[in-house]
């Protein structure tokens, strides 16, 4: 059994607390929150963009520590699963790492390349894994169009186009913090960087428009420029969507063989399918793929669980989780500011 201690109890540390109750051999037995009133069980105070707010949660089972320094210091916890403000992403996992723990930390890995680079090569160096929490690709559509690609049943992807678009998230001070989290360009389209990233690969180049704010990207258009000419791949994505537009992502891939759909999103407070995901190959009807993964709001990070605690087991980190397909994601982000500012086409290596 792998175990796992978490530490912040927020939007994700709730939602990872969720995930983690449908893992069959790891659990988690610690977490780490300053909130005495989480300790005791009482989360009503979380509600995110996603999933249903909190209620009161059973904590009798767990080690509970005001001070995640004492999660950390515990010789029984086997994987911090870091669920922080994203500015302290870096120093969490570098005090992690030295504790000798493997680490988990939300995304994005850092805004700062400088701050990403050092965590990977922290991590290198104590020989423990860092794995990044992308959890898109644990998504069952987005999962399906991974394995569809990597099958190669449909063939080579020619074209792709992604969205993922939001309205400014309110949920705790902290995620109201524009600035601070990098502007919605690195918190939010960093998910698509990542997934684009890891079906196509990283792009040689960007060329990206849009609207910056406080010097950061708000919103953008992105066309991923490759070696291969004949790949097309773009994304809209951003924060700048009316207030009941809370969230909506999406993609429509194309294949030499046939076609991927899906597009989805949480509009006036509930969630839409608007397109559930639509296998169209060939000549053939369009049809509705099963899908693989459970059915729970949370399902996607109990994936995510799933594969980090296997890599600590195993002993081998998969690319979807990695720190440096995180850290790449973070590179083709401000590639893309540096695209918006100056009007041209911007090399991500
Ligand atoms: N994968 C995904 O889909 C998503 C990922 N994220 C990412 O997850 C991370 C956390 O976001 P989210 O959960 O929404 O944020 P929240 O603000 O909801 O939660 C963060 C928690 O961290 C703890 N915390 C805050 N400041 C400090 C501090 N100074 N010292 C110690 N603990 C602190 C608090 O927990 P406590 O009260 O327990 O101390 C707080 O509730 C971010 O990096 C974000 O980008 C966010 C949303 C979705
Ligand atoms: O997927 C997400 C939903 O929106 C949030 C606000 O940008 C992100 O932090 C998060 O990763």
């Amino acid at each position: 059994m792998v175990r796992i201690g978490i530490i912040g109890i927020g939007f994700m540390g709730y939602t990872h607390f969720e995930g983690a109750k449908f893992l069959k051999r790891d659990k988690i037995t610690a977490i780490a929150t300053r909130d005495k009133k989480k300790l005791s069980g009482n989360w009503s105070s979380i509600q995110g963009n996603f999933g249903p707010r909190a209620g009161q949660v059973d904590t009798s089972d767990l080690k509970k520590y005001e001070d995640y320094h004492d999660l950390l210091n515990d010789p029984e916890i086997d994987l911090v699963d870091i669920c922080l403000p994203t500015e302290l992403h870096e120093k969490v996992t570098l005090e992690a790492l030295a504790a000798g723990k493997n680490v988990l930390v939300e995304k994005p890995i850092s805004i700062e390349l400088k701050s990403a680079n050092k965590m990977v090569a922290a991590a290198e160096k104590a020989g423990k894994q860092l794995m990044v929490g992308h959890v898109l690709p644990f998504f069952p559509e987005f999962r399906f169009l991974y394995e569809t690609a990597r099958s190669g049943r449909l063939g080579k992807i020619r074209s792709a186009r992604f969205h993922r678009v939001i309205a400014p998230p309110n949920w705790s001070d902290n995620i109201a913090d524009y600035a601070k989290l990098g502007g919605w360009g690195i918190d939010l389209h960093i998910h698509d960087n990542h997934f684009i990233g890891l079906l196509c690969g990283i792009p040689q180049k960007v060329f990206s428009n849009g609207v910056m704010e406080q010097g950061l990207v708000n919103h953008l258009h992105t066309q991923y420029v490759y070696e291969d000419s004949e790949l097309s791949v773009s994304c809209v994505s951003g924060g700048i969507a009316p207030k009941h537009l809370q969230f909506s992502h999406g993609f429509e891939v194309i294949f030499e063989e046939g076609a991927l759909l899906f597009s989805a999103g949480t509009f006036g407070g509930e969630w839409v399918v608007d397109r559930p995901l639509t296998e169209i190959a060939k000549s053939n009807k369009p049809k509705s793929p099963k899908l693989k993964g459970g059915s729970e709001w949370c399902s996607a990070f109990t994936e995510e669980l799933r594969t980090a605690c296997d890599t600590i087991s195993k002993g081998t980190a998969p690319e979807i989780l990695s720190g440096q397909l995180a850290l790449d994601a973070l590179k083709i982000c401000h590639a893309e500011a540096k695209s918006i500012e100056s009007g041209r086409i911007i090399s991500v290596r």
